[in-house]
């Protein structure tokens, strides 16, 4: 069962070795962790449902307690401390597209919020229900989890909306396609969820983000039902899949998608180089990209990635053995790894390894072979769970993300980093920072940086802390030229930071766009463009 407080399958645990204990704790001190709120003490504080009642919804406890929160840190404070502040008034899920559509209705009649929720992932406060007078229905599109119909003349593949990663692809590869969308919160993020946060998964390099595989749908909005045909290209006025995109469940619900899918690889592998330095490691990604090699990933981890992951790895002999031999090729301390996929027919691979070997030695790139790529593999969707692993142990992770364009990487990213390094050293508090680059254009890259701290004595310290750290970094984020998310979307967290990249015209459209849809604002207020009445 899934956790009701947390990440992922309840019976499933990842463990830190004792080295990467040993590791956080030189380097930001011991930790100790805060009490978990029981269950059974969370239930007592669910109040009773606003809601009149209709068939399709539940107003349990355990339900609204399920769909309250999504995966931020500042949502895993809120229930480990079971301080949730709002539960939705009920939950519903639907099994069919008339159903959204009757639930659409009685919103409208009985004046009721609505939230959209996929799989409750949202890392930026998408779901979370706001205190309002008005109640509120969270809307799961989890009983709409099929593929409805696959095209193979067209590879066009059309999904319940409410379909997850593994059902996702385990439904194509009987059929011998793929999606190849992979975001880390494959396990349990949806298809419909993914459009609707314009997520970009870890293979974007070949299959392209969201926004490349959205190829139409149907999209039921509280002024009717808005469907989307699939057209290779056109040059027809402004494409409405890219006002679905990223609408993030304030347009309406999505019920339908269709995704553009790829005949299964003949043939898959992921590759890990090492370099001497930052400077170099990032030459040879830029080259990589720009030079158009065909990978399927690439990404890059700064020095102090490099050396968290490989002491959080365990096995310190292996290591031991690995940085003496890169050691002896020029890798020191300053080292950075690349990990990059190739993913295709035997030919393609062969190429693709060929190429990409060619411009990683031209920056003395230190080749490893493919050992360590098949790891990252095996745990690309199973790190999520060290989180748990280290709330246990009193330590809270969080990360920030955002794109910018090549020339503008470093100040970026140092201008992070170091802000989050300083961000608590009032209360003489280190953190312990570290970033790597992904999803690479040839215009700029992601930048992806985590950061790890002590949880404070309390909860609301701990909240506090976090806080500090969120907002500022967001705010160093807009005022350097990136973007306040490139894969996480805008939620309730971000949304005040939307206006210094969109501009004030940009955010009046958008506006306008919701309020076309949803003139009542009864839909997700205050995710994406922060609500009228708040
Ligand atoms: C551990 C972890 C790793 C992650 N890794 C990645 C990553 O690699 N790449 C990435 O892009 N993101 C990542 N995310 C963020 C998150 O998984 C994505 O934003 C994902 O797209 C959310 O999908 P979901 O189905 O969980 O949507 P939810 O979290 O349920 O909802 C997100 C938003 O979409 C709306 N929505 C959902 N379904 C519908 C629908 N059918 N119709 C209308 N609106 C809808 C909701 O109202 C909400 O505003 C990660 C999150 C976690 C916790």
């Amino acid at each position: 069962m899934r956790r009701w407080n947390g990440w992922g399958d309840e019976n499933f645990n990842l463990n830190l070795p004792d080295e990467g204990q040993q590791f956080l704790s030189d380097r930001i001190g011991e930790a100790r962790p805060l009490p978990d709120a029981t269950l059974e003490a969370v239930r007592k504080q669910v109040p009773e449902s606003r809601l009149p009642p209709h068939e399709l919804i539940d107003t349990s406890a355990d339900v609204r307690i399920r769909h309250a929160r999504g995966q931020s840190l500042a949502d895993w404070l809120a229930m480990r401390s079971g301080q949730f502040g709002v539960f939705p008034d009920g939950v519903a899920l639907p099994k069919t597209t008339e159903e959204v559509r009757e639930l659409l209705a009685y919103a409208k009649d009985n004046n009721v919020k609505v939230i959209p929720y996929g799989g409750g992932t949202s890392v930026a406060g998408h779901i979370t229900p706001l205190a309002d007078s008005q109640p509120v229905l969270t809307i799961s599109l989890a009983a709409m989890n099929r593929l409805m119909d696959i095209d193979t003349d067209s590879q066009i593949a059309t999904f319940g909306a409410g379909t997850p990663g593994p059902l996702v692809e385990s439904q194509l590869r009987a059929q011998g396609y793929t999606l190849g969308h992979f975001p880390q919160s494959f396990e349990l993020s949806t298809i419909g969820g993914w459009v609707a946060s314009r997520s970009s998964g870890q293979q974007s390099l070949r299959y392209g983000r969201i926004e490349q595989l959205f190829a139409g749908g149907r999209i039921e909005t509280l002024k009717g039902t808005l469907d989307i045909p699939t057209i290779p290209a056109s040059s027809a006025g402004p494409d409405i899949r890219e006002m679905i995109l990223g609408s993030e469940g304030r347009l309406g619900i999505i019920t339908e998608v269709k995704v553009r899918i790829t005949r299964l690889p003949e043939k898959e592998s992921f590759h890990v180089v090492f370099f001497q330095s930052w400077e170099k490691a990032k030459a040879a990604a830029r080259e990589l990209v720009q030079n158009r090699v065909q990978l399927s990933m690439l990404r890059l981890s700064n020095a102090i990635e490099t050396e968290t992951q490989l002491a959080l790895a365990g096995h310190p002999g292996q290591i031991r053995l690995l940085e003496t031999f890169l050691s002896l090729r020029g890798a020191n301390d300053e080292k950075c790894m690349m990990t990059f996929g190739v993913t295709g027919s035997k030919h393609q691979c062969r190429s693709a390894l060929s190429e990409a070997r060619k411009y990683c030695s031209a920056q003395g790139g230190v080749y490893t072979g493919k050992y360590l790529g098949a790891k990252w593999a095996e745990k690309r969707f199973t790190m999520p769970y060290l989180r748990e692993a280290l709330w246990q142990l009193g330590y809270a992770v969080d990360t920030l993300e955002t794109a910018t364009d090549w020339d503008n990487v470093d100040n970026l990213l140092s201008r992070m980093e170091n802000n989050l390094r300083q961000g608590l050293a009032e209360n003489n508090e280190r953190l312990h920072v570290f970033t790597h680059l992904s999803h690479f254009y040839g215009q700029g890259c992601s930048i992806y940086t985590t950061y790890v701290f002590r949880n404070g004595d309390s909860y609301e310290e701990t909240q506090d802390r976090w806080q500090r750290l969120k907002t500022s970094t967001s705010q160093v984020i807009v005022e350097n030229g990136g973007t306040i998310s490139h894969q996480h979307g805008v939620g309730k967290d971000h949304a005040p930071f939307l206006e210094v990249e969109k501009g004030e015209l940009g955010m009046t459209a958008i506006s306008s766009l919701c309020e076309t849809f949803d003139p009542a604002e009864l839909l997700n207020p205050g995710t994406l463009i922060q609500s009228r009445n708040n």
